[in-house]
């Protein structure tokens, strides 16, 4: 018999889409039904489903916070496929600055974690975010793709959204919502790779890190 597992162990790091996911507030609550029910004699089920662009686990397009910027059907995919390093980062209160970063990354993705247990029950306000300032050294070190567990890498509260236009500034790609919960800091591979979606500002993802090849 063969064996869909692969030798090298899988974490998925993404959200479940279901009714009562957490949302921005405000936002379009994730929903779901059957349009076609077998239980109702179709051959076949089949649903259709209700969502804002940032539900869940999901990769925000340049064009989220940049008016002339690409949609997530343009962007590159090489930032969302490829080695990274998961950053412990819930000693972090309020905002990951530089002197949270480590000293030295060697890593095009870097993922943070900043929650002991994801709140998958309900919207938490106090996420931590990420400065502008630690994003800009994040660039110049290399870094093509910046992920978090938090909804957001600015504060919900923030009008300026800083931290998104630092990340427009350098070109480079952010992942939301991730769930960081079983994963020990250190190094793996990321597969995020974002729906396509012609004039997408974000596109939900299905998130993975795989052990790396020894
Ligand atoms: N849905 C929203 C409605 C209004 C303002 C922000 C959001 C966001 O989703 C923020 C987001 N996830 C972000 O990319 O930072
Ligand atoms: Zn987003
Ligand atoms: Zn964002």
């Amino acid at each position: 018999m063969s064996s869909w597992k692969s030798a090298r162990r899988i974490w998925d790091i993404s959200q479940t889409l279901r009714p009562g996911l957490p949302v921005w507030p405000g936002d379009t609550e994730f929903g779901i039904e059957r349009t076609w029910d077998m239980a109702a004699g179709s051959p076949v089920n089949v649903a259709r489903m209700v969502m804002s662009t940032h539900s869940g686990t999901h990769g925000d397009a340049p064009l989220h916070y940049g008016n002339d910027a690409a949609d997530i059907a343009s962007v590159e995919l090489d930032p969302y496929i490829g080695e990274c390093l998961v950053v412990d980062a819930r000693g972090v209160s309020g905002m990951i600055g530089v002197g949270d970063l480590p000293a030295i990354l060697s890593a095009d993705r870097v993922l943070f974690r900043t929650y002991d247990a994801f709140p998958h029950d309900g919207w938490r306000e106090d996420f931590t975010a990420i400065s502008a300032e630690a994003i800009r050294w994040l660039a110049a070190q290399g870094v093509k793709l910046i992920g978090t567990d938090a909804p957001s890498v600015d504060p919900q509260n923030s009008k300026s959204i800083e931290a998104h236009k630092a990340v427009l500034d350098e070109d480079m790609r952010i992942l939301e919502g991730l769930v960081l919960d079983d994963v020990p800091a250190g190094r793996y591979e990321l597969i995020a790779l974002p729906l396509k979606i012609a004039g997408g500002d974000a596109g939900l993802c299905r998130a993975i890190l795989r052990e790396l090849a020894e």
